[in-house]
């Protein structure tokens, strides 16, 4: 069973946008084999939210491969043979300390390079961002600047979302976005497109903080 037992049309449509949209990461090189998730609330329930199944292709994924969980817990709500991804906590973090309605996880190569050259193995740092244009994508209160989060890629994936609660549930000003160590960039926003927005934004941002001379800034939460 998958998803698709969730009645109605917008569960139906949800899943087959969660699936073109993974597929769409999938061709531009941001979810290399069974990397990255997708998930987005479920529209006319309170506390519910599709995710893509763990350990699929990304670039092959069908609306047959979402999993339905509790937005808040990611406990299973629909009984399925599916497991959700193993990246749930971090995607219910956010449904929790954020206004966030959909959340796309991808290891794009730009951004996963800063997350390398940003990011400690062991503690969390902020990736100071200022002047670019591209700020305005974010939709941030203040565009002249930011600093987005790198938290470490512990092995434990709770503990990474630990850390994501911890700082979103305390700072008001944060981007809608963040980093992990070596691993990727997750982004989110009122819908699979406005996080996938942000995400190309942040992607181009990063390309050029990849550029010889031009230098990456952090400090310690
Ligand atoms: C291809 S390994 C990548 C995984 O370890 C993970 O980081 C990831 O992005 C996908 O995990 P998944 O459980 O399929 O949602
Ligand atoms: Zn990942």
């Amino acid at each position: 069973m998958s998803a698709r037992t969730v009645k109605g049309q917008s569960a139906d449509q949800l899943c087959d946008a969660l699936a073109a949209f993974s597929r769409q990461m999938y061709e531009r090189g941001w979810m290399p084999g069974t990397s990255g998730n997708i998930s987005a609330r479920l529209p006319g329930t309170d506390d519910r939210a599709l995710i893509t199944a763990s350990g699929r292709d990304k670039g092959e994924l069908t609306a047959q491969d979402m999993v339905v969980v509790h937005a808040a817990t990611g406990e299973v709500v629909e009984p399925t043979t599916l497991r959700a991804s193993a990246e749930t906590s971090i995607h219910t973090a956010l449904y929790r300390a954020t206004d966030a309605q959909a959340v796309i996880h991808v290891h794009s190569p730009y951004a996963t390079a800063v997350a390398c050259r940003a990011g400690q193995a062991n503690r969390p740092t902020l990736l100071r961002l200022e002047r670019f244009e591209l700020l305005k994508g974010l939709g941030l209160a203040d565009p002249a600047g930011t600093e987005m989060p790198v938290f470490p890629n512990w092995a434990e994936v709770p503990r990474i979302a630990a850390h994501v609660a911890d700082h979103y549930g305390q700072t008001s000003n944060a981007p809608p976005a963040l980093l992990i160590a070596d691993h990727g960039i997750t982004a989110w926003g009122k819908d699979l497109a406005q996080a996938r927005n942000r995400l190309e934004c942040l992607e181009s941002i990063c390309q050029v903080l990849t550029i010889n001379g031009v230098g990456i800034h952090t400090r310690d939460i």
